[in-house]
């Protein structure tokens, strides 16, 4: 989802700023049993967005196949690719004669689709929706593979704090993404990644200026390649660009908002995981027993793992007292509600909310900022330890519940109701630096996409580049 909805978003970031440039999306949905989120969501936004210069191509779906498993995911992976590849290069000979095509923007893990792009001459830019600081991170997979790093290939049990270009404190070991430890399945796949992003064109990420200076500067100046590497692509922060869809009815959205609109301004903390976030058993009783002690006012997304078919969405449950402790729901009627899936931009929105724990996924973090709402961070897996340590660190607009609960260990270790709490009251203390810092970065993020601001800036340049592109 954190992928999906942006590109589409950036899709109609193109044509509402350029009158001369027409988009057609490519995409290709899941079987229900991989992903069940975006299929229906992506439905949606073809019916009420398409228009004479947003078109929308579905590409056949891969069978539905049997392959599909942890161990046989790379598999799958490949054949994937491969099958777009084959389909993509049909679609681009479908239009020859018609429309010049002026680029190919590639998501930033389907870079190997830009060789599709190459064989026709069509220049290719990658969309990162991830921060700067975790592109850096990402040119850097190879050197860190080249040299063997020791530290990189231990991370799990030592302590030696690592620098990177890109992030403007050392980070620890411990919480670097697994794909960097996953040397079997994942690494190699995220360095043929990165190699695409130096092909590229230019790189268009879903960042601005203000909010990642350090890593935005370490970009620019060349500090993340090597020399002989060459230069890297022009890079385009032209965000935040904030995921507008409506992923439910009117009434389901009512429902949250309405009981928003009874509770006192900044009083409710919003706890949401992602589109994928769910949480062992245990866990959850963890963060209700401190939900339940705190006695703070709260909106909960409760999602189940993703096993569990019960309900509209894999990942809600039927019963929450299937899962919660006993009398929770009844205890906390007057001051919590739980539910599935939130209108996670519309809830960030609303005053009564004053604090979001997160699992720091770039988009939950880019929308929290834009209302100028602090974190308390509870990364899962992906990029989303690093995002919480620079949120922490660096940019001063979170609080840490936990910088390294993560799907590494096969024995997740888990957090208690005691650093929930904790965590919690930190995050919801009045006047605190947090909260300071992040409607300061409300402001910033505003700024940034306001007529001349930065991201508005980087915009214009991207379409100029391309309107070149089309002049070839
Ligand atoms: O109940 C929910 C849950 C999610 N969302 C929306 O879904 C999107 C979720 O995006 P994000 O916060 O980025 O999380 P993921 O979907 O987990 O995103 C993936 O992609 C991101 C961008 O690359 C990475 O930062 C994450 O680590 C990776 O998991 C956001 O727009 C949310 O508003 C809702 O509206 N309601």
């Amino acid at each position: 989802m954190g992928h999906v909805a942006q590109m589409l978003e950036l899709a109609k970031l193109f044509i509402t700023r350029n009158h001369q440039v027409s988009i057609t999306v490519l995409i290709m949905k899941l079987p229900d049993y991989i992903d069940a989120v975006s299929g229906p969501f992506v439905d949606s936004v073809i019916d009420s967005s398409s228009s004479e210069r947003l078109r929308f191509f579905e590409l056949p779906p891969v069978d539905p196949t049997p392959e599909w498993s942890s161990k046989t995911r790379g598999h799958f992976v490949n054949r994937l690719v491969q099958t777009q590849k084959s389909q993509i290069r049909e679609f681009l000979i479908s239009q020859r004669g018609g429309v010049k095509l002026v680029g190919f923007v590639v998501d930033m893990l389907c870079t190997p689709l830009m060789d599709v792009a190459d064989e026709f001459g069509i220049p290719s830019y990658v969309f990162f929706t991830s921060p700067a600081a975790f592109l850096g991170l990402m040119l850097h997979f190879q050197f860190l593979e080249d040299e063997c790093n020791e530290d990189v290939k231990n991370c799990d049990g030592s302590t030696t704090l690592l620098s990177f270009p890109s992030y403007a404190y050392p980070v620890p070991p411990n919480i670097l993404p697994m794909v960097l430890v996953d040397r079997d399945t994942w690494l190699g796949r995220f360095i043929d990644f990165a190699r695409g992003y130096r092909k590229a064109k230019g790189i268009i990420i879903n960042t601005f200026a203000e909010l990642e200076i350090y890593a935005l500067d370490a970009y620019n100046n060349n500090n993340i390649s090597r020399s002989e590497q060459g230069p890297l692509p022009s890079i385009y922060p032209i965000g935040p660009i904030l995921n507008q869809s409506k992923s439910q009815s009117e009434s389901e959205e009512a429902e949250i908002t309405n009981w928003l609109d009874e509770q006192p301004p900044n009083s409710v903390v919003l706890l949401c995981f992602g589109s994928q976030g769910s949480l062992p058993t245990d866990q959850v009783k963890q963060i209700a027993i401190a939900l339940d002690n705190i006695g703070c006012r709260f909106l909960w997304s409760l999602r189940s793992p993703p096993q569990s078919n019960n309900a509209q969405f894999p990942g809600e449950y039927t019963s929450y007292s299937e899962i919660l402790p006993e009398g929770f729901l009844n205890r906390t009627e007057k001051k919590g509600k739980v539910v599935g899936w939130v209108p996670q931009l519309k809830v960030l929105s609303h005053e009564a909310i004053g604090g979001f724990v997160s699992h720091c996924g770039w988009n939950s973090v880019l929308e929290s900022l834009w209302y100028g709402v602090p974190i308390a961070t509870w990364p899962l897996h992906s990029e989303q330890q690093v995002n919480a340590f620079q949120l922490v660190k660096e940019i001063g607009v979170a609080v840490e519940i936990t910088l390294d609960y993560c799907e590494r260990n096969k024995d997740q270790p888990i957090v208690t109701a005691k650093a929930i709490e904790n965590g919690i009251s930190k995050l919801m203390e009045t006047n605190s630096a947090v909260k300071h810092e992040a409607k300061i970065m409300k402001e910033k993020s505003r700024a940034s996409v306001t007529e001349g601001g930065s991201s508005y800036l980087a915009f214009s340049k991207l379409i100029n580049e391309l309107l070149k592109n089309a002049a070839v």
